[in-house]
């Protein structure tokens, strides 16, 4: 069981298969006085884990430049090379890594295990690889991540012509039987609970004979931005995806170019730096910031704003300068639902309600992040209900307490979010934001070190 210094959280995401609690909470520092930091960010954990997956079915070698050095991409990189792609670490110019060359082989090679952790991208991307490589592959992953939902992957992979087996029916741990061909064609797949079904396919969909006529079936499709940069990405490497209508995609049959890529930097991990803005009455920019992009951290320039705040994009700085007080607001984040911890958790200390929308499909992420929030806002004082799809926040006075992170990032760096403005708050997993952001504590710190006078 946790092992809470306070109170054991009211929800609990493992039942009762609790990893081992800890002792060694990590106290978030509160903020003596308003932040005033530029932060430079490693690359984006979407784009890099989707450049290794295309690289991978390429037509020559890849280089990828500044990669994300992650839990989620180092564990993308050691699934491609237990598929028998080449990835190689060289020198680069990023300041957080090597960059990588990566070689695809003639022929995918199956025959093993694929430890997925608790990665969407790998557990949602991999398994049409696995169909395409030659033996059997089975996926496992986190205790958490066996709850994740996975049927959708495993279904369309039948329908597609390829045999998969799992004993616990929709869910990791299963074994893809590839014969190394996928056949392909027209099939109707449900992705109302992540458009990582969506991408999984398409990313994969030109190696298959026939390509791919994939249509979405079900009530809402989430995170729109994200199969744009699927098609995005494809397009860049010469493969056309064509949307005759909304929920519907074809990709004919073709080859995959190889190309050099350079990575931006995750923008959705720059939200708990940029909000700190607003929770310090500080400033904090951001560099590298792209001019056109498709990574729905983009967006962020438009709900700071709504919170209040001043937003400003000079060259590749995005600035975010506090407002008189931050606002309360009513968001629709279904396109941006990876958004919503450090949003709901900025909307804790409004001086108004907040009413965050359209994210019934988040209790599908690391972990049923609507309970978490309410749970863990809760068990600090705060007004947080529960809607179907979101969640009600009303203002009220926090105090200190255990945040539990359920070994999420998001809900972590949520907590060191109100732990700036509210004292004695505790995370009890920091070390889970490694899954995107390893540097992420001593970036945090850095915000907060003491400067001689602001910088802007
Ligand atoms: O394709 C991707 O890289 C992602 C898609 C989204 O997943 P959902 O559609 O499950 O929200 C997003 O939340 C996740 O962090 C990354
Ligand atoms: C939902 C997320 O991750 P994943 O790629 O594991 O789905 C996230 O990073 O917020």
């Amino acid at each position: 069981m946790l092992i809470s210094k306070y109170s054991a959280p009211e929800f609990n995401p493992y039942g009762d298969d609790s990893p081992e609690g800890t002792d060694d909470a990590w106290s978030a520092p509160t903020a003596a006085s308003p932040v005033s930091a530029v932060v430079s960010l490693p690359g984006s954990k979407s784009l890099t884990n989707r450049e290794l997956v295309l690289a991978a079915l390429a037509d020559g070698p890849s280089v990828l430049r500044s990669p994300l050095w992650s839990r989620d991409s180092e564990l993308m990189i050691e699934a491609l090379r237990s598929l028998d792609v080449v990835i190689e670490k060289i020198p680069g110019d990023g300041a957080f890594g090597d960059d990588l060359r990566i070689t695809p082989p003639a022929e995918l090679a199956g025959s093993t295990t694929i430890d997925c952790g608790l990665a969407g991208t790998v557990m949602r991307f991999v398994p049409p690889l696995a169909g395409l490589a030659l033996g059997p592959t089975t996926f496992d992953g986190d205790e958490y991540a066996r709850k994740r939902p996975m049927s959708t992957t495993i279904t369309s992979l039948r329908a597609l012509g390829v045999d998969v087996n799992d004993d616990r029916s929709g869910s990791l741990p299963f074994t893809v039987h590839g014969t190394g061909t996928i056949v392909g064609g027209e099939i109707e797949i449900d992705a109302s609970s992540s458009s990582q079904f969506v991408s999984g396919l398409l990313l994969s969909a030109a190696r298959f004979e026939d390509g791919l006529h994939l249509r979405h079936t079900g009530e809402r499709l989430p995170s729109l931005p994200h199969i744009d940069m699927t098609i995005q990405a494809l397009a860049a490497r010469g493969i056309v995806v064509e949307s005759p209508t909304v929920g519907e995609w074809v990709v004919d049959h073709g080859p995959i170019a190889a190309r050099d890529v350079d990575i931006e930097p995750d923008l959705s991990n720059a939200a708990p730096f940029l909000a700190a803005a607003l929770v310090t009455g500080g400033a904090v920019a951001i560099t590298g910031w792209p001019t056109s992009t498709t990574q729905v951290g983009a967006t962020l320039i438009e709900h700071l704003a709504a919170f209040g705040a001043d937003v400003e994009l000079v060259g590749d700085r995005l600035t975010v300068t506090a407002g008189e007080s931050i606002r309360g607001v009513e968001l629709d984040l279904s396109e941006g639902g990876e958004l919503a911890p450090t949003l709901i958790a900025l909307a804790t200390l409004a001086d108004g309600p907040s009413e965050i929308t359209g994210i019934g499909h988040i209790r599908h992420h690391e972990t049923d992040r609507i309970a978490a929030l309410v749970a863990e806002i809760t068990g600090l004082g705060g007004t947080a209900i529960e809607l179907e799809d979101g969640i009600r926040i009303e203002p009220a006075p926090l105090h200190g307490g255990l945040w539990h992170a359920y070994a999420d990032h998001r809900i972590a760096t949520a907590g060191a979010l109100i732990g700036l403005a509210v004292e004695g708050v505790e995370v009890d997993d920091i070390q889970s934001t490694s899954k995107t952001l390893p540097q992420f504590v001593d970036l945090w710190n850095g915000l907060l070190a003491p400067r001689p006078e602001p910088l802007f």
